[in-house]
């Protein structure tokens, strides 16, 4: 196989990252990073701003290369992995967004979706988008930005905007506004997209209000999306993914009942399904794990939408440490012989519970509860979120049972989470010595299609574990655990859904 490299360019929710990828092996050879403002405007509101996930990913993806010492012509191909659902509109004459990108935790269209489902179009849009009808999801945002822009729907209307997730806005930046595409991952998260024939879906932009003209054009994850010059000469774009999905690659989860899961800000599990959608009767997503050469391989989704951010606000919400990865040691530090329960519902809650309007409660508090209470809390609802969604899958599809679990994103980092995770789960946890491996899902589907890189079955085996955890807590702690877990939950629903 000729030799290269892949630039890896993952934008996630806190921090754009590029990693140079040696090819075909897959090697990391640099790796830059920045992190980026978040913006709050609301109570529930979560925005970024549209130049600084730009202007963080071109530098990141400078300052890689240079770290690195190659220039454009040493590599094959860039591949994108992005943080999904977050809504980009944006002036196709100008390039300049109407508004800034709305994220996907943002809740400000919860009262729309419930006039969605209350006036009965849950089963619709399930049956097309595999989606419950929620914020998190881009239809709904797209529709707020028509409304409320002035503006903008006119210009909508006139075809002179054009709308897309992460991935296509800086598609289109980095071609120069030639080329306007996603990839089919992240149309599946817009609640636009029929997953079943893997095409935009009129009667679904009708119900949104969404002029078909803003809609990007779908490719496979592994396809030509066009060349940038911003580099310093040519380079292809050769693989889009959603991150969720990129990571499902990247942790070789290629064939149907391996599971995947993601602890960045949320946590996401990705349970492969094979070629055909199965439909939730637990509330999971049914999604495209990834498609390529035209054929799509479905995956069933458990979303999560505070995992690290919960330690985020440990450090900064609560100043209770300085960095994240003190919070395993303040965790080991709690008492045992009492259990704090936080239900980290910042931003609502998701899989199963879909209640946008929950928000966060801390159960069991007595004079002797301190800062390691809190952090052991924080660290245990990772593990019992996961509990919740695993336990979805496994009453769809008897699937996961017993199944590993395997693991990636920053927050693996903490032995003190994963060991939990293994013992409330009561099943064996595998970390990856690769543990970027979002961006490694993105360099592999770009390399694939540079042709550098061996088909999946090759790609699986080259995979490595770091570390497998293994569940050590007795059987009856564990489920007493758990109970007390979603008691907390029960009481801290809001009723509105
Ligand atoms: N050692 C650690 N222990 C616990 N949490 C950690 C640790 N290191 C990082 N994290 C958490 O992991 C998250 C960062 O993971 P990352 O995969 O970079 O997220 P994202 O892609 O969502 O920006 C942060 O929320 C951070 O608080
Ligand atoms: O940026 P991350 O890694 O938290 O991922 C965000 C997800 O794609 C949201 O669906």
């Amino acid at each position: 196989m000729p030799a290269g490299h892949i630039l890896a360019l993952d934008q996630g929710t806190t921090s754009t990252r590029a990693i140079l990828f040696r090819a075909p092996d897959l090697v990391p050879v640099a790796v830059a990073q920045q992190e980026f403002q978040q913006h709050y405007p609301a109570s529930g509101w979560v925005e970024h701003e549209a130049e600084d996930l730009w202007e963080t990913s071109l530098a990141v993806m400078r300052e890689a290369m240079a770290k690195a010492g190659l220039g454009p012509q040493d590599i094959a191909g860039i591949g994108i992995a992005n943080q999904r659902e977050t809504t980009l509109v944006w002036d196709r004459r100008s390039g300049r967004p109407i508004h800034r990108a709305i994220v996907w935790q943002d809740r400000r269209t919860a009262a729309a979706c419930a006039a969605l489902r209350e006036a009965g179009h849950a089963e619709a849009v399930a049956a097309a988008t595999g989606l419950l009808i929620d914020p998190y999801f881009s239809a709904t945002k797209v529709t707020w930005l028509l409304d409320n822009v002035a503006g903008a729907r006119e210009a909508a209307d006139r075809g002179e905007l054009a709308f897309g997730t992460v991935d296509s806005f800086l598609l289109w930046r980095l071609t120069g506004g030639r080329v306007h595409a996603t990839d089919a991952t992240n149309a599946a998260r817009t609640m636009l997209f029929d997953i079943r024939v893997g095409a935009w879906c009129p009667s679904m932009c009708a119900l949104h209000r969404v002029p078909m003209s803003m809609l990007p054009e779908v490719r496979d994850c592994a396809a030509e999306f066009g060349t940038t010059d911003v580099l310093g000469g040519a380079i292809p774009v050769r693989g889009i993914a959603g991150d969720q999905q990129a990571a499902t690659v990247g942790q070789a989860c290629f064939r149907p009942g391996m599971l995947k899961s993601t602890y960045g800000t949320g946590c996401f599990a990705l349970l492969n399904t094979g070629d055909a959608p199965v439909a939730s009767r637990h509330r999971l997503l049914t999604t495209i794990a990834y498609q390529l050469a035209g054929k799509r391989t479905y995956a069933l989704e458990g979303a999560i939408f505070v995992a690290g951010a919960a330690v985020q606000w440990l450090r900064d919400g609560l100043g209770l440490i300085k960095d994240a990865a003190e919070s395993g040691a303040l965790a080991a530090a709690a008492d045992p012989a009492q259990r704090c329960y936080l239900v980290p519902a910042f931003v609502g809650l998701g899989v199963p519970h879909w209640d946008a309007e929950a928000r966060g409660a801390i159960h069991g508090l007595t004079r002797a509860t301190g800062p390691a209470d809190f952090a052991r809390a924080a660290l245990e609802s990772v593990g019992y979120q996961t509990r919740d969604l695993l336990a979805a899958m496994q009453a769809d599809l008897g699937a996961g049972e017993g199944a590993v679990l395997r693991v990636d994103g920053g927050m693996v980092a903490s032995d003190w989470t994963m060991q939990f995770l293994a013992d409330i789960l009561g099943a064996p946890v595998d970390r990856p010595v690769v543990r970027e491996t979002t961006a490694l899902g993105a360099a592999y589907l770009a390399g694939l299609q540079a042709g550098l890189c061996p088909g999946p079955e090759q790609f699986a085996a080259a995979w490595q574990l770091d570390r497998r955890f293994t569940p050590a807590m007795p059987a009856a702690e564990r489920d007493a655990a758990y109970a007390g877990w979603q008691r907390s939950v029960r009481r801290t629903l809001s009723g509105v859904v």
